[in-house]
């Protein structure tokens, strides 16, 4: 292991992975990838989570595409230094954030969407100019496989390193120095991989998970409401990291949510959901019985029906659930949905604040006052009104946790900042060293006022007026050229001590 990340290493040294142009083209390479090896991309994921391949396109082909797009689109404006505002002592000096790849990145990625959670940061990380090396899940196994055979074929064999295996491998892995570390998965792990980066004070994002709450307003459009709830939480048989876990709402509307998401279950998988392409599997056996014992001693007002066998468990819907049971103690990540009846608004806001803060949060409602009160009396890493997931489909949002659903983000121009430093430079020249005679010891009352008002002073509009005066005298003086430099310090001096003896009277 320590071998192979020192290669990775060796490759981000050599600094091939840095022009413009190279991760323009590893870009381009990706993107071939995906298109000429579709069918076994496909292939693979239908078999890890028995998913169609057409929900398998929509779900993560489009969205690797997409982004892929996006990055090539934008980069060449995301990798030029960006000048910044100056202030007195280098307004003579070049200032830029002239943003860099941080070296060789770890990304961890987890089973439920085992192709785009490990190529969309992959992206970021190419972007950024950074080698990497990535852990697809082992539980998604096929996937897995797929990815570490085709992106050698496609990609940079020795920047760019697919390591494949279980908890054993990834602790292996974690010992090793990155310079970032890119997990996505459960909260418990999460714990670990930052406590392992720890050690080498490397920087984490983490993309967890949680309970994310859906309110539902009595003032709203039940229809619409429950067929966007569907979508979202039966979508992948409930196993998407920001499906609405659980709905909050007044106990009377509960009834006619059970009705109209069991018409929609109809309307979505027909009659034998079983037979339905659009509905998937539990993605093991482990995981199938941890979501059966959410189900002990609730009211299941819908499914609950079960087969070992195939994994299969049926959309399902709790209603009157108890807060202290199992069900609403830790993520379901599983086609249940749990409703627990709240009063009111206020409650579900406290409700909400009680507990973690969640991955997302949804609310229904016409009223609009409603929505932003909800949003700003509240936390979580991301927020859709009146639908559910869809705020990860904007890749100019930032996609990520906040609290114990995770830290840092990611998708579009977020992932390249995120495997980006962002460098402060200053280039100063080796003239003018009159002026730096003033930070330089022994030190002096003069200087530490001369100091003050290089440093805390402040322009208003009139002054910046003045200021601007005082530049078009320079730029006149830089015009004749034989006295040049003789003129421009001359102005610069003038300036300054009428600004300085200005100043320091209205000081006292
Ligand atoms: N915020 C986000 O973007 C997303 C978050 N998630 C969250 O991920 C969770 C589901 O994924 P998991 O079941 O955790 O996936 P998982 O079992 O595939 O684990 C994730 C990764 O952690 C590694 N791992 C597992 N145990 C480890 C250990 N003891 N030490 C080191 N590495 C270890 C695995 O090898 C894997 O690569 C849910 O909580 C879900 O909400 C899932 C997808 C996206
Ligand atoms: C067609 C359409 C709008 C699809 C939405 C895309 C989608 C649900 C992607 C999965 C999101 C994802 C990776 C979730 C997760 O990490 O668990």
């Amino acid at each position: 292991m320590e071998r192979e990340v020192q290669r990775v290493r060796q490759a981000f040294l050599s600094g091939r992975s840095r022009p413009l142009r190279f991760r323009l083209q590893q870009l381009e390479a990706l993107r071939r990838m995906v298109q000429e090896r579709e069918k076994d991309i496909l292939a693979a994921i239908a078999a890890d989570l028995c998913k169609s391949e057409l929900n398998a396109y929509s779900q993560e082909v489009i969205t690797v595409l997409g982004e892929i797009d996006f990055m090539l689109e934008n980069l060449p404006e995301w990798v030029t230094a960006k000048p910044v505002k100056k202030n007195l002592l280098t307004m003579m000096d070049e200032a830029y954030i002239q943003p860099q790849p941080l070296g060789v990145v770890l990304i961890i990625g987890a089973w439920n969407y085992p192709f785009v959670l490990i190529i969309q940061p992959l992206i970021g990380a190419i972007a950024a100019g950074n080698a990497v090396i990535i852990k697809p899940s082992e539980l998604s196994e096929n996937t897995a496989k797929i990815v570490a055979k085709l992106l050698p074929q496609y990609l940079d064999q020795d920047l760019y390193v697919v390591i494949n295996g279980g908890v054993e491998e990834t602790t292996e892995l974690l010992k090793q120095r990155f310079d970032h570390i890119f997990y996505t998965g459960n909260t418990a792990v999460g714990k670990i991989v930052m406590e392992a980066a720890a050690k080498h004070l490397t920087p984490v994002t983490l993309e967890l998970g949680g309970k994310s709450p859906c309110y539902i307003d009595k003032d709203c459009d039940l229809d619409i409401v429950c067929r966007r709830i569907t979508w979202g939480k039966y979508m992948n048989c409930g196993q998407t990291c920001i499906a609405p876990d659980y709905i909050l709402c007044e106990a009377s509307l509960q009834s006619q949510i059970v009705w109209k998401i069991k018409e929609t279950v109809k309307e979505f998988y027909g009659e034998n959901i079983k037979e339905s392409p659009d509905y998937e599997r539990i993605i093991n056996l482990r995981h199938f019985k941890r979501i059966l014992s959410l189900l002990e001693g609730q009211k299941i007002a819908l499914g609950g029906e079960t087969d070992e066998a195939t994994r299969y468990i049926a959309p399902t819907v709790l209603t009157d659930v108890d807060p202290k049971t199992k069900v609403m103690q830790e993520e379901i990540f599983g086609p249940v949905l749990p409703i627990v009846p709240v009063k009111n608004v206020d409650e579900a806001i406290d409700f909400i604040n009680e507990r973690e803060k969640p991955l997302a949060l949804y609310v229904f409602s016409h009223n609009h006052k409603l929505i932003k009160r909800m949003i700003d009396e509240t936390s979580s890493g991301g927020v859709t009104g009146n639908d559910v997931i869809m705020h990860f489909t904007l890749n100019s949002f930032p996609f990520g946790g906040v609290g114990s659903s995770g830290m840092g983000a990611y998708h579009g121009k977020h992932s390249f900042d995120t495997f980006s430093h962002q460098r402060p430079c200053l280039l100063k020249s080796l003239k003018r060293e009159g002026a730096n005679k003033l930070r330089y010891p022994p030190n002096s009352q003069s200087k530490v006022d001369w100091g003050k008002f290089f440093l805390l002073r402040r322009f208003n509009k009139e002054k910046l007026g003045l200021l601007v005066l005082t530049f078009l005298g320079i730029v006149a003086a830089v015009l004749v050229k034989k006295y040049q430099a003789v003129l421009r310090r001359k102005a610069l001096l003038i300036f300054l001590v009428v600004h300085r003896l200005r100043w320091s009277s209205k000081q006292r």
